[in-house]
């Protein structure tokens, strides 16, 4: 292993191989022990029938289950949002996703509305349509925006799905899926994650789904591994100190490097990691 791969291992918190039944416990303490911390009411977390989302609720509604069975008189809330762009093409994987988290409460909000609107004051400003890329980050960041509109009516904190072997590509809006107040799914890699869904007896299908971002309306359901130009396997053998292969390697780490600023606060002054 070399240096860059240690220190990537290091800076994400990855190990190896996890124990599914102590990351379960670890990530539900963790959101339990926060929210107390925190004096919010609960969480709030769209839900889009993928791997990651599906994790993320079920360790937040079963950490409030047992915060409200453990302190009897309290009422802690998860909020559960279904974010459709119009029509949905794996709708019926995310009514999985809600039926086995069994949130406290679900909603639906379709962006389309939003999204086109921005789309059109786009165009009028600019003159020109903003391209179907860039749109697909103003659905992430729209996702965003109502997570947060929601958690505040409720008094909620809002919950991001960002894992290792997401933030070493970098592979997500910044201050869209990107922009949320706890990450209880850092450290894992995307492996790690299929393995605590297994442990919890998630439904087979919304993990050993091809994951996507589903955020361009020309290329719908586009598989992350397509438009990332590599394998979830390699990455994550990567973050588990594997050897991979040298050319996905050196672009891995050319990735991380580049997306570092993603992984930040916004540069001031006193800053200097963007110097590296
Ligand atoms: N060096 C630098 N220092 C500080 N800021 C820097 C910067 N370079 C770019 N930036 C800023 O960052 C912006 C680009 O970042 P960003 O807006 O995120 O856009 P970008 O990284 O170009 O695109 C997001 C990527 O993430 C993927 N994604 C998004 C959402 C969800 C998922 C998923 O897996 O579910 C995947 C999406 O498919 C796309 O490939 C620039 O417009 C600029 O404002
Ligand atoms: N259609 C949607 N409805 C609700 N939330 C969504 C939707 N699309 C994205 N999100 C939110 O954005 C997050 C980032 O999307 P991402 O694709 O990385 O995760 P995922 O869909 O849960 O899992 P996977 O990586 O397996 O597709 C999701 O976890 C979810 O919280
Ligand atoms: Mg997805």
């Amino acid at each position: 292993m070399n240096e860059t791969q240690l220190s990537i291992m290091e800076a994400l918190h990855t190990q190896p191989a996890v124990d599914s039944k102590e990351e379960i416990q670890k990530r539900k303490q963790f959101l339990k022990d926060y929210l107390i911390q925190s004096g919010a009411n609960g969480y709030v977390l769209g839900i889009s029938g993928g791997q990651d989302s599906t994790l993320a609720g079920k360790l937040t509604q079963l950490a409030i289950n047992e915060l409200n069975e453990e302190q009897p008189g309290t009422s802690f809330e998860f909020h559960a949002v279904r974010l459709p762009h119009g029509e949905q093409k794996d709708e019926a994987d995310a009514r999985d996703a809600v039926q086995f988290i069994q949130p406290t409460k679900t909603h639906t909000v379709n962006i389309k509305p939003a999204v086109d609107a921005s789309a059109q004051t786009f165009k009028d400003a600019v003159g020109e349509p903003i391209s179907d890329f860039l749109k697909g980050n103003t659905k992430a960041r729209e996702r965003m925006k109502v997570q947060y509109d929601l958690g505040a009516h409720f008094g909620c904190l809002v919950i991001g799905t960002d894992h290792s072997a997401e933030a070493v590509t970098g592979f997500y809006t910044k201050f869209g899926d990107g922009a949320c107040d706890l990450t209880p799914l850092f450290g894992l890699t995307k492996r790690q994650g299929k393995q605590l869904l297994q442990e919890l007896g998630a439904p087979e299908h919304l993990y050993t789904k091809a994951p996507t971002a589903d955020l361009e309306d020309d290329q719908p359901g586009l598989p992350d591994e397509q438009a990332l130009g590599m394998t979830y396997d390699q990455i994550d053998d990567y973050l588990e100190g594997k050897k991979i292969d040298t050319v996905v390697a050196a672009r891995l780490e050319e990735r991380y490097q580049k997306t570092e600023h993603k992984r930040q606060l916004p540069a001031n002054i006193f800053d200097k990691w963007w110097k590296n």
